[in-house]
């Protein structure tokens, strides 16, 4: 456990049933305005038992708002990264494409296929004449990942009404929403070597790159899709099921993690790959880069200033 600092090191973005951390102590709120607007919802900053401060934002507002494809994912990015966090942990409902990921099973994957249909707005380098191709053949941070999956695997290990599953390694498809797969498509899923589905992986994940920022996605299985035979295929009322004793497990989990993910961002030894690595991804030479983009992206990488 680290000494109480007042910097915000680390984000948290809740998803599905996931509106607050109230397990935690809020101190304040604060509103941020972004180049790209406002966040989902306002950030409540919270502390640990030691002292130590974390961010948290609603991804789909706090009374659930805010549909998958309009949830301003380029404002809580930025809204995050500008005050100060380096690394991000969210939460998802996701439904199940394997028989063995049950509800109430945890899921941290390391693959995302992307099946949104172009309609959000997923990039921060478009239309500010600075052109960036950011890496994402490891779509979240390696590191994190391997930094946090022993943890969680702890903590559900000892949960209360546990021990509850975790998976690690899989590949989630992001789908468009808002209505949910067909039969068809989530067969196909399968055959791409899909094992979870969701709504709000991607942006998310790729601005959390784009930012610099170190991301990790702690999913919770709700239902099993629409692939099963003979089973009538997910409904909404099916998810909200396991919905609250999901949101239960990932506020134990992110009590029992945030300390820790605080502790090893404010080490800066371990998660050493996103820091300064959009220097490399900028293909624009500087006396060509538009300085109205410039100040836009200064936002959230402040070496553009
Ligand atoms: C309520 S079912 C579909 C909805 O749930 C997931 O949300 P989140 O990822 O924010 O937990 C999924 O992505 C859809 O947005
Ligand atoms: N079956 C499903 N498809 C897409 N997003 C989901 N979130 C929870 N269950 C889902």
């Amino acid at each position: 456990m680290s000494s109480s600092s007042e910097k915000v090191l680390v984000g948290c973005i809740g998803g599905s049933g996931l509106y607050n951390l109230d397990n935690l102590t809020p101190v304040k709120t604060i509103e941020v305005d972004t180049p790209w607007g406002k966040p989902s919802s306002p950030i409540t900053i919270s502390t640990l038992p030691s002292g130590d401060q974390i961010a948290f934002i609603a991804r789909h507002g706090i009374g659930h708002h805010i549909s998958p494809s309009e949830v301003p994912a380029r404002a809580n990015i930025a809204a995050l990264k500008h005050i100060g966090v380096q690394a991000i942990v969210a939460f998802s409902a996701v439904g199940s494409l394997r028989e063995e990921i049950a509800p109430g099973d945890f899921i941290i994957p390391s693959q995302i296929i992307d099946r949104t249909k172009g309609i959000r707005q997923e990039t921060y380098f478009r239309g500010i004449g600075v052109v960036g191709h950011t890496m994402f053949g490891d779509p979240f941070s390696t590191q994190l990942n391997e930094f946090v999956s022993p943890r969680v695997e702890k903590i559900l290990s000892e949960i209360q009404g546990g021990p509850v599953k975790l998976h690690q390694n899989k590949t989630v498809v992001c789908m468009e929403g808002p209505a949910f797969s067909t039969r068809a498509e989530s067969l196909m899923y399968r055959l791409w070597g899909g094992d979870i589905i969701n709504m709000s992986v991607i942006p998310e994940a790729k601005l959390a790159k784009e930012a610099e920022i170190d991301y990790t996605l702690i999913c919770t299985s709700t239902d099993y899709d629409a692939w099963r035979t003979g089973f009538p295929p997910v409904t909404v009322e099916e998810v909200v099921k396991t919905l609250h004793t999901n949101a239960g497990n990932s506020k134990a989990v992110a009590a029992g993690l945030l300390q820790d993910v605080h502790d090893v961002v404010a080490a800066g030894n371990v998660l050493t790959e996103a820091k300064g690595s959009m220097r490399f991804s900028t293909i624009t030479s500087p006396d060509a880069q538009n300085e109205e983009g410039k100040k836009k992206l200064a936002f959230i990488l402040p070496y553009f200033s």
